[in-house]
């Protein structure tokens, strides 16, 4: 494989030894199945004077394997978010199912589930939230934050409490000795260290994490991201890693799904999305990435312009054909039935991030 200049990413996570997440060596931890998000919102949603109703997640089947991450990739207000949260019971769906395999084999629609059924199962799937300077409280002491969990959920008590929260941080690369400081002692990098020691005390099977180290600087995000893995690694955690930043995608998801207007458009393996996109909207996000490099940059790395449709619209056809430059008149008609959502998918030869001019 051409090495890609303009990254510089460490070799993909999926080629790493000892991972067998082929689909034959994996179970699944999670189905999605027909999830649907249907939000009403009060006047003015869209500059509507009535109450527009958006669809952020419309249809989504999706599996998660028991030890992989996966990606879930899209432009701002695609439903990634929104997917993530309904993962977490943040919202209640408005339909589908999402069928969790909890340890001992048994499986629960999460979608199901009353607010008091839910409670145990809080413990096993966590989040680690985008911005550790507001997702941490000031006013509790690192020891509070990371507690907190535990004792809401009665894991622990008494001084059992202090060695878990303790051992989550030595996990997370901080000293025990400091938890009684509070956040602003700390760096963003070691903030959002604190953050993920809070999503992890509870030993959760699965942690979907939400453009988690975004507000990062640079520098401090591989050490971020390098440290995601290796808790993976140790714990054998499940991530649903939610990103705009396709090269944090690339170098740690095993796969990728691809969102566009609360569908899933494309699912793959990160190597294969990367190389050779099957729809054209993978394609075209693939190469709106900024290339530093002048010698790699193509006139065309841009999104296509056109109308782009908002969730509240009703749609005929495909969702991404008023900005496809492949689109044909079938486009405009049918919407594909099955993911890659392209008529065109078998056809096309479209170019992933290494090919070059
Ligand atoms: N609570 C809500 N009430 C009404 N509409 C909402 C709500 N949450 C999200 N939406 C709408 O649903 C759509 C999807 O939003 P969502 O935040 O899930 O997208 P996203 O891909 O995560 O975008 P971003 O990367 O900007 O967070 C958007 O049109 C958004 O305005």
């Amino acid at each position: 494989m051409p090495a890609d200049e303009t990254r510089g990413t460490s070799p993909a996570r999926h080629l790493s030894p000892g991972r067998d997440l082929s689909p034959a060596a994996a179970e699944d931890i999670l189905r999605v199945e027909g999830l649907t998000m249907r939000f009403t919102g009060g006047a003015g949603l869209f500059g509507r004077r009535n109450r527009a109703t958006v669809t952020a997640v419309d249809d989504v089947d999706l599996v998660v394997r028991r030890g992989e991450t996966l990606g879930l990739v899209g432009e701002s207000g695609c439903g990634k978010t929104t997917l993530g949260r309904c993962i977490l019971r943040a919202h209640k769906p408005t339909a589908g199912r999402l069928v969790y395999r909890r340890a001992d084999g048994t499986e629960v629609d999460l979608a199901a589930l009353s607010r008091a059924e839910l409670r145990p199962l809080r413990t096993e799937i966590r989040t680690v939230f985008q911005d550790p300077n507001s997702s941490l409280n000031p006013r509790m002491t690192v020891q509070q934050i990371v507690a907190e969990p535990l004792i809401v959920n009665n894991l622990a008590s008494g001084s059992e409490v202090k060695d878990r929260v303790g051992e989550a941080l030595r996990r997370c690369g901080l000293r025990p000795e400091l938890m009684r400081r509070y956040p602003h002692a700390f760096s963003g990098g070691e903030r959002q260290r604190i953050g993920i020691a809070r999503a992890l005390v509870t030993e959760p099977r699965l942690v979907v994490a939400d453009e988690a180290v975004s507000a990062l600087d640079v520098s401090v995000r591989s050490q971020i991201l390098n440290l995601l893995e290796d808790l993976q690694d140790e714990l054998g955690l499940t991530y649903v890693f939610i990103s705009h930043d396709l090269s944090v995608i690339q170098h740690l998801c095993d796969r990728v799904a691809v969102m566009y207007l609360g569908r899933i458009v494309e699912e793959a393996e990160t190597e294969d999305l990367f190389e050779r996109p099957r729809h054209p909207y993978s394609e075209a996000l693939l190469r709106s990435v900024p290339r530093p490099d002048p010698r790699l940059r193509r006139r065309d790395d841009v999104l296509p312009a056109g109308e782009i449709a908002t969730p509240d619209q009703a749609f005929t056809g495909c969702r991404f054909q008023p900005r496809c430059r492949y689109a044909v008149d079938l486009c405009a008609q049918v919407e594909p039935a099955t993911v890659p959502r392209c008529h065109l998918a078998g056809e096309l030869e479209l170019d992933g991030v290494y090919t070059t001019i």
